[in-house]
C-alpha cells in the first residue's frame, strides 16, 4: 500500500481548478481520494458538526439497538457516532452507494482504534433495511435524495425509530426572501474563498451541483420531519446556508 493510500486525507481538492466541460457532480474515485479536504473546506460548520455527532449520539443511542449513518462518505460521521455510542449491545451501520467512497470507508475506520464493530453497506440509502434504531444521522445526504422521494426516506426511519430515539439531519439550505438567499450564498462564497478556492472552482463547482444537490428551506424540512413521524424538530446548528436539526420520537 502507498502512503497516499493510507493518507486519503492529505489530498488537496483541485478538482474544479482548471476549466472544464459542465458535468454533473458524482461522488466518484477522483472526489473520494480528495474528500476530507473538500467538505472541510466547502461546508461552514462541519469541523463543528462532526464533534457534536458524537455528543448527540452519547445522548439518544439506547443499549440493544441499532445506529445508521446514511451516506456515510469516509466515515468521519460514522466515526464520531461510534465514539458516542457507550453499549457494546448497540450495532453501528454505515451506508453508502458510492463504491469509491465506501472503499476507502473500510481504510478510516480500520484505523480507527475503536472496539466497537461497523458494518459498512455500499447500497441506496432509499432501500437499504432500517430496524430498531435509536440514532440515525444524515449528515448532508438527503440533499442529494430527489425531493419528491424525500418523504419516503424519512418515514421509512421515523417508522424504524425507538420511542426516544433521533435523527439528525444536516443540509444546506434555501431561504424564501430573496435578499437573504442572495447574501447567505455571498456569505458561503467567500467562506470558500477564504479557503483557497478561486472564483472559477466556486462557479465551476456551483454549475456541477446545481441539479443534483436540491437544497429545500428550513420550514419544508421541519415540516416533513414532524410528518414523517417526529414529534419534536429543532436546530441545533446553523453557519449560513447549512444547518443541522435533531428530529426525535417521544418516550
Ligand atoms: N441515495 C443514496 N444512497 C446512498 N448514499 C448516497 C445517496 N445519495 C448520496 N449518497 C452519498 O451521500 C454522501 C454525501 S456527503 C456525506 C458526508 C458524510 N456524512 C460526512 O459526515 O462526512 C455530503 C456532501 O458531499 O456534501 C456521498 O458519499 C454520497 O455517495
Ligand atoms: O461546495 C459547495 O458549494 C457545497 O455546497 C457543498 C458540497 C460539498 C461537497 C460536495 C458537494 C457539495
Amino acid at each position: 500500500m502507498s502512503r497516499t493510500d493510507r493518507s486519503p486525507e492529505q489530498q488537496t481538492d483541485r478538482l474544479f481548478a482548471t476549466e472544464r466541460q459542465p458535468e454533473d457532480f458524482r461522488f466518484d474515485a477522483a472526489v473520494a481520494r480528495v474528500f476530507p479536504d473538500m467538505i472541510r473546506r466547502s461546508v461552514p460548520g462541519y469541523t463543528t458538526i462532526i464533534p457534536m455527532i458524537e455528543v448527540i449520539t452519547e445522548q439518544y443511542a439506547q443499549p440493544n439497538s441499532n445506529c445508521y449513518d446514511l451516506g456515510c462518505s469516509l466515515g468521519a460521521s460514522t466515526l464520531a457516532m461510534r465514539h458516542g455510542i457507550s453499549f457494546d449491545s448497540c450495532s453501528l451501520v454505515g451506508v453508502d452507494n458510492s463504491e469509491a467512497m465506501i472503499e476507502r470507508c473500510e481504510h478510516h475506520i480500520a484505523l480507527d482504534d475503536h472496539s466497537l464493530p461497523v458494518s459498512l453497506r455500499c447500497e441506496n440509502i432509499q432501500e437499504t433495511e432500517l430496524t430498531n434504531a435509536s440514532v440515525t444521522t444524515l449528515n448532508f445526504t438527503l440533499q442529494f435524495v430527489p425531493p419528491e422521494q424525500r418523504s419516503s426516506l424519512l418515514s421509512k426511519i421515523a417508522d424504524a425509530t425507538r420511542p426516544g430515539g433521533a435523527l439528525i439531519l444536516s443540509e444546506k439550505i434555501r431561504f424564501d426572501c430573496e435578499d437573504e438567499q442572495t447574501i447567505q450564498t455571498r456569505l458561503h462564497h467567500e467562506f470558500k474563498r477564504a479557503n483557497g478556492y478561486s472564483g472559477l472552482e466556486i462557479s465551476q463547482k456551483r454549475s456541477a451541483i446545481e441539479q443534483v444537490l436540491i437544497p429545500e428551506t428550513l420550514d419544508a424540512h421541519k415540516q416533513r420531519l414532524k410528518d414523517a413521524g417526529f414529534d419534536r424538530v429543532l436546530v441545533w446548528y446553523q453557519c449560513f446556508n447549512f444547518v443541522s436539526m435533531l428530529a426525535i420520537k417521544a418516550d
